[in-house]
């Protein structure tokens, strides 16, 4: 069968044109399912096409040949050009087109808007007041200001509670005096804080009459709104270069005795009122809701990331041709090696499982802050904080190894910044780190679990939720043939057996006469076990929901034939487990093997129009190997030639250095 494919042009390399006459379905009405609507697919495409009419938008100059100050001086710029066309480019407030909109023309290096869209609006949203959200919200919206999101200290990221930053009340002027005590108190790594934003979310140790509150977020001005010079009181700048990510200026904050109105507190769930009492929110963690709003969405965007990186390596592996199978006359592409294929392909299963978690994630975020702010209803917040504790540290994890392996599988190409791969990379794995340590994240999730493994071992089994039911689930034989139901059978006892064993060995400790927080670390990396496992039992379950409600015949077999490879490759990939606790027999694991090899080559065909289902425009990906039209050789020619380097036959650093040195040498 084949598609009138949209991807399919004539003047494009013929090895990508092949590959894409042999999709087995339409890209578009894949598209739909990946940004989950047909709706927003569809605006994607059209906003694609308007920044495409944009003269100014079009990259001129290759990043990786610009300095540090050059790419934030770039990014600046299209920011401003952005912002003239901003209301004919998409729906105002859409916070979904936004992010399109900065990830297609700004690239993955970051800019100055990253945190204002990302968490300075979203804590306003979900921590201001009414009141106060006239009077900062639409300012913001309407990028009159430019905010950040200012937690994280020189001395505490992961413990919060340690934050030394204070907040002091004082009742005769109705202000909070903003101090930062020690070095260890500067405010360090905030995203666009150094030289961008002029506002910030401060998160500091709310303290009245001596006693401390613990930490609560603050709107502090932070520079002159006409001159952009700091506030008195305010020492602001840029922590210098990182691994990636260097178009943003990551900033440190300190703060010298410097007031702010009592106004500025954020007090839609907390209050301070002017003789200095305190009205506590309906739930302690409250405060933390912006990173919960970032960590739900991260499925999402790293499985985003993950995808540029294999777009390019697919695409790329299908126009580079290098050895021989049977036909001697001509050398094969790449990707028709097996090895390639298990390199890639297992990845681009996990790409669209971590989507469609990320789909859900996002709207059970949605849905929690409208409960607390119309209803004062928290009790989700427990559930979605494990959950998106788990699901950060897990997607973050094995994008990064995906990533990696894309840019191997694309040779001594990859290596070089030509690929853009070492940068999505550079970008992707910050995830491992900001919105939570991994560890200390998988370690909150690991708290759920093991309330809930007590709870079943103290008979009260009901009070489970719904994701942690198969806790209870009793041992039985699974016949792997039967479909994807006996493979979630068996995650769940490796799941279930882990979470007990974690758990046990924390009581043992305990009972021996170790406090729970000593048994806990000497139980550490059991505990994070169970979450990993536990959550990948999430993400298949949630491939499998996904893939079931899909209404598209062709759409669905092709995603039927990823959900059966990432059921295989998950399982081997925990065998040991199963294998130790006899619940798999190496006879099973032969079939697991056998379908995962099967799953590749049924993949094969598809693989390129998987990946162009993404509808990344050439703008976006920034990479010569995973141009759309396949024409990499030439391409890669050009951007070398226009390397910065090869702009003068003779160096200065020749003639100055070698050329003596040489010289010398001669005498
Ligand atoms: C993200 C990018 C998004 C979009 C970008 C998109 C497009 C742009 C395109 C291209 C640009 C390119 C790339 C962008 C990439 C990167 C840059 C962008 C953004 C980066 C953003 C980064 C921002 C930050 O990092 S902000 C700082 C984050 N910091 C942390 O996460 C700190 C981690 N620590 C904690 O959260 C806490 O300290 C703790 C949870 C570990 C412990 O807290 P605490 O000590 O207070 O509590 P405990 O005693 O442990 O627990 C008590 C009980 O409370 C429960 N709990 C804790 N937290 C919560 C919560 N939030 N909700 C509910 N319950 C909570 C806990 O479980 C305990 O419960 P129990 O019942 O008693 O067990
Ligand atoms: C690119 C980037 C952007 C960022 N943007 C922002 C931002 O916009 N705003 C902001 O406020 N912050 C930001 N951050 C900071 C980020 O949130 C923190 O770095 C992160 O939360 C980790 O905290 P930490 O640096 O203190 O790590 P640490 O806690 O010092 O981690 C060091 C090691 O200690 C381990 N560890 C720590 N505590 C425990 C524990 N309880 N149990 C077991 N192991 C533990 C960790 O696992 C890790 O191996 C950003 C960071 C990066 C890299």
């Amino acid at each position: 069968m084949s598609f009138l494919n949209k991807e399919i042009c004539d003047g494009d390399n013929p090895d990508l044109t092949e590959e894409r006459r042999t999709a087995t379905f339409d890209t578009d009405r894949m598209a739909q399912v990946i940004y989950g609507s047909e709706k927003f697919a569809a605006r994607r495409r059209q906003i694609t096409k308007s920044i495409s009419r944009i003269p100014a938008l079009q990259d001129t100059k290759p990043l990786a040949f610009m300095t540090r100050e050059e790419k934030i001086t770039e990014a600046c710029r299209e920011l401003d050009v952005l912002s003239d066309h901003w209301e004919q480019l998409i729906y105002v407030n859409d916070e979904e087109e936004a992010l399109h909109l900065h990830r297609e023309v700004i690239g993955m290096e970051g800019h100055p808007f990253a945190l204002h869209e990302t968490m300075f609006i979203p804590t306003l949203v979900s921590q201001a007041s009414d009141e106060q959200q006239e009077k900062w919200l639409g300012r913001a919206r309407k990028r009159e200001i430019i905010g950040c999101y200012a937690q994280t200290e020189l001395g505490h990221g992961s413990n919060l509670r340690k934050l030394e930053t204070t907040a002091t009340y004082s009742p005769s002027t109705q202000e909070f005096i903003l101090h930062t005590p020690t070095i260890t108190a500067l405010k360090w790594w905030p995203g666009a804080l150094g030289k961008s934003s002029n506002y910030a979310i401060v998160m500091a140790d709310l303290v009245i009459k001596n006693k401390s509150y613990g930490p609560h977020p603050f709107i502090v001005q932070l520079r002159d709104e006409k001159t952009h010079q700091p506030l008195p009181g305010i020492t602001v700048g840029d922590i210098g270069p990182k691994m990636a990510f260097n178009g943003a200026d990551n900033g440190f904050l300190g703060f010298d005795h410097f007031r702010i109105p009592r106004g500025n507190l954020l007090m839609r769930h907390n209050r301070v009122e002017p003789d200095g009492s305190y009205l506590k929110p309906p739930h302690a963690k409250i405060g933390y809701s912006s990173m919960v709003k970032v960590r739900s969405r991260m499925a999402m965007d790293q499985g985003l990331f993950m995808a540029q990186a294999l777009v390019i390596a697919v695409r790329y592996s299908a126009v580079r041709r290098q050895g021989f199978l049977e036909d001697k006359s001509q050398e094969v592409k790449v990707l028709d090696y097996q090895t390639q294929q298990h390199r890639l392909f297992p990845s681009i299963a996990r790409v669209y499982a971590f989507i469609f978690c990320g789909l859900e994630t996002i709207q059970l975020y949605e849905k929690l802050i409208l409960d607390v702010n119309k209803n004062g209803d928290t009790s989700g917040m427990a559930d979605l904080h494990s959950l998106t504790s788990g699901l950060k540290s897990v997607v973050t994890h094995f994008t990064g190894q995906g990533i990696e392996q894309a840019r191997m599988a694309c040779g001594g190409h990859g290596y070089s910044m030509a690929s853009y791969i070492s940068e999505i990379y550079g970008v992707a794995v910050a995830g491992c780190t900001y919105e939570g340590e991994n560890m200390v994240m998988l370690l909150q999730c690991a708290r759920a679990l093991v309330k809930a493994v007590e709870l079943v071992e103290e008979g009260h089994p009901e009070k489970l939720s719904p994701m942690m039911a198969y806790l209870t689930k009793p041992s039985v034989t699974v016949d792997l043939t039967v479909g994807p139901e006996a493979y979630v059978k068996i995650f769940q006892l490796i799941a279930k057996k882990q979470a007990f064993k974690a758990t046990e060995q924390l009581h043992k400790f305990m009972v021996a006469g170790d406090s729970r927080d000593v048994a806990w670390n000497k139980s550490a990396v059991e505990l994070t076990k169970a979450s990993r496992l536990h959550t990948r039992l999430y993400i298949l379950k949630t491939f499998i929901r996904r893939v079931e409600s899909i209404t598209d015949i062709s759409v669905k077999a092709a995603l039927t034939d990823l959900l059966n490879l990432h059921l295989n490759y998950e399982l081997l990939d925990v065998a040991s487990y199963a294998l130790a606790d006899g619940i798999m027999s190496s006879t099973q694991m032969d079939f697991i093997k056998n379908q995962l090899y099967s799953s590749l080559e049924k993949i094969r065909p598809n693989a390129v129009s998987l990946m162009d289902s993404f509808q990344f425009s050439d703008l976006q990906l920034r990479s010569v190997l995973g141009r759309r039209d396949g024409h990499v050789y030439q391409n890669l020619f050009e951007w070398a030639k226009s390397s910065p380097l090869n702009q003068s036959e003779v160096l200065p650093s020749v003639t100055q250095y070698l050329k003596p040195m040489m010289e010398k040498s001669k005498l």
